[in-house]
C-alpha cells in the first residue's frame, strides 16, 4: 500500500483535520474493566450537557474489554488504544500501587491529529462548559496546583514541615532547606498541545527517569517545569483543598466551571468527611482521596 494510503489507513475514522480549521479535543485515560468505565460515561454526559463544542477522545489500554468500548462509543466518545507505558524497572513504592498504570497518559502527546487537547481523568465530571481553555495561548502546560497536605504526601520534605504552595505564608521554607519546590500540579486535568517531538523525548526522558511515589504526576511536573502556568482552582479542585484550604475555595464562584467526581468517588467523599470530622481522618491514600473538581 503506497505510504499516504497506508498512513491514512493507519489513521482512525472521525481524525480527519476539519480544513483550516484549530483540531481540539478532550482526552481521558481508561485502563482495565472495572468501575472507572461508569465515570468515563458520565465525562462524556457532562461534557454533551454542557454543550462542549469538541469530542472526548478515550485512550484505552489492551485490557480495557469491547463491551466497555461499544458502551463508550455509544455515548459518542472516540475510542482509541494505546500502548502501556512502564516507567524503569524500580524499587519505588508508589503512592498507591497502581499508579504505575497511569505513565500510560503519556500516550496521548502522540494524538497530534489535534491541535489542543484537554486532558480530563476518568473520575470526574464536568457542570460547566470551559471551552474557552481552548484558546489559552500556546507553548504553555496549563494546570491547577496541588496540595501537599495529605497523608499521600508524607515522603516529602513539604509534609514534614507543613509547606503547602496553597497556603504559603503559612509556614515559610527555611533557607536552610535551599529552594522551596516549584509550583506543582495536579495531573488529573491539564491543557497541552500533541506534538510527535515532545511524545518521543516524553518517552525519552522516562526511560532515563529514577520513578518517584506520584508517577507520571511527578514526572510531568519535572518535565514541564518551566513551561507550566497554574489555571484557578476552580478548573480542579482536589478533594483534600475543601477540608486543607477552604478558604481557597469558593463554591458558589460566578462562572464556576464545575468539574465533580463521579458517584462512586463522591460517596467516599462523603465518607471521607465524616472521618476527619470525627479526627479520625483515615489516610487519604490515592485510591481513597482522587480529587473533587469543580
Ligand atoms: O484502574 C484504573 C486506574 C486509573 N484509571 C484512570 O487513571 C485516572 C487516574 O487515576 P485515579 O483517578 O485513581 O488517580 P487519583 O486522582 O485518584 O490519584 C483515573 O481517573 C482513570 O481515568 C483507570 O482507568 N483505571
Ligand atoms: O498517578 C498519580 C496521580 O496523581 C494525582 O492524584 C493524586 C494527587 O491529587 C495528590 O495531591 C493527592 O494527595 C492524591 O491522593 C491523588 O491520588 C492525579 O489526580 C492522578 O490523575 C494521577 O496523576
Amino acid at each position: 500500500m503506497a505510504p499516504e494510503l497506508a498512513q491514512a489507513a493507519l489513521k482512525p475514522a472521525g481524525f480527519t483535520k476539519p480544513a483550516g480549521l484549530p483540531s481540539r479535543a478532550y482526552v481521558t485515560f481508561l485502563a482495565g474493566n472495572g468501575d472507572y468505565v461508569k465515570g468515563v460515561v458520565g465525562l462524556a454526559k457532562g461534557l454533551r450537557k454542557v454543550k462542549s463544542a469538541y469530542p472526548l477522545i478515550v485512550a484505552v489500554l489492551p485490557d480495557v474489554p469491547e463491551e466497555h468500548r461499544r458502551i463508550l462509543k455509544s455515548q459518542g466518545c472516540i475510542v482509541r488504544e494505546i500502548e502501556p507505558v512502564y516507567p524503569p524497572e524500580n524499587q519505588t513504592q508508589f503512592a498507591m500501587a497502581y499508579y504505575v498504570i497511569n505513565y500510560s497518559k503519556l500516550r496521548i502527546w502522540e494524538f497530534v491529529e489535534y491541535t489542543k487537547m484537554i486532558y480530563l481523568d476518568g473520575d470526574i465530571q464536568v457542570y460547566d462548559n470551559i471551552d474557552h481553555l481552548f484558546d489559552l495561548p500556546d507553548g504553555h502546560f496549563y494546570a491547577v496546583m496541588d496540595c501537599f497536605c495529605e497523608k499521600t504526601w508524607s515522603h516529602t520534605p513539604q509534609y514534614m514541615i507543613g509547606y503547602c504552595q496553597q497556603c504559603p505564608g503559612k509556614v515559610n521554607w527555611p533557607d536552610e532547606m535551599g529552594q522551596p519546590p516549584s509550583l506543582y500540579f495536579n495531573a488529573g486535568m491539564f491543557v497541552f498541545e500533541p506534538s510527535i517531538s515532545t511524545y518521543h523525548d516524553l518517552l525519552k526522558t522516562l526511560k532515563v527517569t529514577p520513578p518517584t511515589p506520584f508517577a507520571e504526576q511527578d514526572f510531568l511536573n519535572m518535565y514541564f517545569r518551566d513551561i507550566y502556568k497554574p489555571i484557578p482552582l476552580v478548573y480542579n479542585l482536589v478533594l483534600a483543598m475543601l477540608w486543607r484550604h477552604p478558604e481557597n475555595v469558593e463554591l458558589d464562584k460566578g462562572q464556576s466551571c464545575s468539574l465533580l467526581c463521579s458517584g462512586l468517588k463522591a460517596m467516599e467523599i462523603h465518607r471521607q468527611r465524616r472521618e476527619h470530622a470525627k479526627g479520625g481522618h483515615k489516610d487519604a491514600g490515592g485510591e481513597m482521596v482522587g480529587h473533587i473538581q469543580r
